[in-house]
């Protein structure tokens, strides 16, 4: 028998997502698997509770603009959010634009958690193909869509914060 080692493990459903506020800022770039993850998360984000009207979601050009745009959701009127999720794709060219791209985002989004004081979930899928991207938004048959595991983490982290 296989065991299954990798992945986000048994998620607690018994955190109440009822009273959160949450903010999802995506790129725009590689829309076809954006919009898979973004499904993925506010599914699961209302499977625990988050009430649709208190999901606030918005988009950037692309994911090098991911950290600066969710400094500006977080700090605007449309907020207080209780957290938020930085959704990007990122698939890899010809050039070592990935590379700088991947590595200054998520030092980025990983800071902006202790700047603004939120949990900020890391949702930038960094492919080295697009097939590894498809199969990530659950996109491909049988995959699984990480986006889900972003709006699990989203309310645990939360509710953790808030306590
Ligand atoms: O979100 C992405 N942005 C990309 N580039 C745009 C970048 O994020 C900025 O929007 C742009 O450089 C302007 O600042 C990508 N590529 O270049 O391949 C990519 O794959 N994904």
């Amino acid at each position: 028998m296989s065991h299954q080692i990798k992945g986000v493990g048994k998620l607690d459903t018994a955190y109440d997502g009822s009273n959160l506020k949450i903010g999802i800022v995506h790129a725009r770039w590689n829309s076809t698997v954006i919009d898979a993850l973004i499904k993925g998360a506010v599914e699961k984000l209302k499977a625990f509770g988050v009430k649709e009207s208190n999901i606030v979601v918005s988009s950037v050009p692309g994911s090098y603009e991911l950290p600066f745009g969710t400094k500006v959701l977080a700090e605007s009127k449309e907020g207080p959010f209780d957290a938020l999720i930085s959704i990007g794709v990122l698939i890899k060219g010809e050039t070592m634009h990935f590379e700088y791209i991947s590595e200054s985002v998520s030092h980025s989004l990983m800071k902006l958690q202790f700047d603004i004081n939120k949990p900020v979930i890391f949702g930038l899928l960094t492919c080295l193909t697009e097939e590894q991207a498809l199969a990530r938004a659950g996109v491909v048959e049988g995959s699984h869509n990480h986006g889900e595991d972003w709006g699990a983490a989203a309310v645990e982290m939360a509710i953790k914060h808030n306590a």
